[in-house]
């Protein structure tokens, strides 16, 4: 463990040149941390060397109660009456094919439950606002916790199968894509360097993994890509990808990729670091 009170004047020269080659400040804190920096000093540095309010950097790090998700683990994991299969494992970013996570008609089921509640699908903007976007065209909606039987008991299999709470989960969202809809690449965790960052997660904490279910199989495009790894794993329904990331995991960032023919329905639960819910 390396230890230093005043930012060192080479550190400072590496923390800036490191920025300057295009790495954002989280990306930098990693590779404190691999470089062995203790990760408040790290935070102290960067904080001081980049002009980042430190509490803003601090939220990355995390705290008492938090608790991240337990990878599937492949050939396979039972769970209720279900066998899921993990037929594909990625390190980095953490990515997990899940097949057979959903029946038939509990994607069925889902679809049909959500289509008359369909809405403009909203992003969250850097001050904690909801708001339309151009880069989600999708129409959507979300369930509220354990609202029914369904919804339960996809939530309750979802909480056995990474190990994290029903009450660590945002309400199931359900997603509409029609021919030519997409959702361009992003990440699904919040960036602490936004100032909407102390309101989205003021309850839950951060995000740390994200489920996205197919409801159905989309007759042309629609898989779900991770440009950092050329990974696009295929819309199935009753499949899901499931990924896991720290705050500023660059190489979780992924896209709903633009339907081509037919229409795409998925499902996605976001896990929080701690209970969302109430
Ligand atoms: O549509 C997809 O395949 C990805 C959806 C997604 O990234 C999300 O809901 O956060
Ligand atoms: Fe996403």
């Amino acid at each position: 463990m390396k230890h230093f009170h005043k930012t060192r004047p080479e550190l400072r020269e590496w923390i800036l040149a490191t920025t300057r080659a295009g790495h954002g400040p989280m990306d930098v804190l990693r590779l404190m941390k691999e470089a062995g920096y203790d990760a408040q000093q790290s935070r102290r540095a960067v904080s001081e060397v980049l002009e980042i309010p430190l509490a803003a950097l601090n939220a990355t790090a995390p705290r008492a109660g938090s608790k991240l998700p337990r990878h599937p683990v492949a050939p396979q994991m039972s769970v209720d009456e279900h066998t899921v299969r993990i037929t594909t494992s990625v390190d980095t970013p953490t990515v997990r094919v899940l097949e057979g996570l959903l029946t038939g008609t509990e994607c069925d089921d889902l679809i049909a439950q959500a289509r008359p509640r369909l809405q403009r699908s909203l992003t969250v903007d850097v001050d904690g606002r909801h708001q339309t976007d151009e880069r989600r065209t999708s129409n959507g909606m979300f369930f509220r916790i354990g609202e029914s039987a369904l919804i339960q008991r996809i939530e309750q299999r979802i909480a056995a199968l990474v190990d994290i709470p029903v009450s660590h989960g945002e309400g199931l969202q359900i997603l509409h894509y029609q021919p030519g809809q997409e959702y361009e690449p992003h990440f699904d965790w919040f960036d602490p360097t936004q100032p909407g960052f102390t309101a989205v997660t003021a309850r839950g904490g951060q995000r740390v993994a994200s489920i996205v279910m197919y409801l159905n199989t989309p007759d042309e495009g629609g898989g779900t890509a991770f440009p950092a790894v050329g990974l696009t794993v295929t819309a199935l329904r009753g499949s899901a990808v499931y990924f896991a990331y720290d705050t500023g995991d660059q190489s979780s960032l992924h896209a709903g990729l633009p339907v081509a023919k037919g229409e795409k329905w998925i499902a996605t639960k976001w896990l929080r670091e701690r209970p969302y819910q109430r």
